[in-house]
């Protein structure tokens, strides 16, 4: 079983070469972002304050805001790299994350060492990828350039080798933040199919996205982000027309080819 649950859950980022005295005494809103403000003569960010919310077994969860309403920060949160300052976030299940899927590629090794290197910052074990790295390969459709330094690959023939090895396992938690569109025609319909049997078997979703169309598509609920707490939490159905402001067009809700 997979769930997170957030009590009180906020965090705050010190900063040490901001000019304390420009910022005037306790948090201030700022038209977009995180709280500004100050503690004890230094400059601190508020990027996510007060989060109350559970998450349980097949919820399908939107994650909106403006610029800087913490969106990024609470998928780092999900993913265990930022922990609370204050608060108890509990996280039950194994998370995989499908953002940058290129992160720690090296282009001086080649396709088949980069695999082990982008496992292991997947949280696999050698042996994993062992049992695995076969059809890895063969998913990438690289050939004999997977024995060759990626600095020769183009950038689509690197995005290959980041999907394939990004997507060979189902998490319990899969956090997201956009549409995943890579490779040509031939590589985007296997990677796209690949792409919605992870999203339909995973147990929790977390997309943070600024497409209505796709969060409708795909969520089940949303959670509404606004200067780093929750401004509404509910159904898409409910909260879309209100962020995007307007009934859903026709044609937001039928191509969602350039995602
Ligand atoms: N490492 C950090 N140090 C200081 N402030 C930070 C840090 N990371 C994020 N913030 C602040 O936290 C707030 C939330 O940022 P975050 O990146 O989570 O927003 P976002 O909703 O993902 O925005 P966007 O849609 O623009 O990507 C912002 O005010 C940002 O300035």
């Amino acid at each position: 079983m997979a769930i997170i649950k957030f009590e009180n859950v906020g965090i705050e980022f010190p900063i040490y070469n901001a000019a304390a005295r420009s910022i005037k005494k306790g948090f201030i809103n700022f038209a977009t972002g995180g709280k500004v403000g100050e503690q004890n003569g230094r400059v601190v960010v508020s990027a996510l304050n007060n989060l109350n919310f559970e998450i349980k077994d097949g919820e399908r969860v939107g994650l909106i805001g403006h610029n800087g309403a913490g969106k990024t920060t609470l998928l780092r949160m999900f993913s265990r790299v930022y922990h609370p300052t204050t608060g108890n976030a509990t996280i039950k299940g194994e998370i995989g994350s499908l953002i940058s899927i290129s992160l720690g590629i090296n282009p001086e090794f080649t396709g088949r060492e980069n695999i082990y290197i982008r496992g292991a910052l997947l949280g696999l074990r050698k042996k994993e990828i062992n049992n695995k790295i076969e059809e890895i390969i063969s998913f990438t459709d690289l050939g004999d350039f997977i024995d060759m330094p990626v600095r020769t690959y183009s950038s689509g023939m690197q995005m290959r080798l980041g999907f394939s090895v990004s997507t060979i396992f189902t998490p319990e938690i899969l956090l997201m933040d956009e549409w995943l569109s890579v490779g040509d025609e031939g590589f985007k319909e296997k990677a796209e199919s690949r792409l919605n049997s992870i999203i339909s078997s995973t147990k929790i979703l977390i997309l943070a996205s600024h497409s209505r169309a796709l969060l409708q598509k795909t969520c089940t609920r949303i959670l509404w982000l606004e200067h780093g707490t929750v401004k509404m939490d509910g159904k898409p159905d409910d909260i879309l027309p209100l962020y995007f402001k307007q009934p859903a067009k026709k044609e937001d809700l039928s191509d969602l080819s350039n995602q």
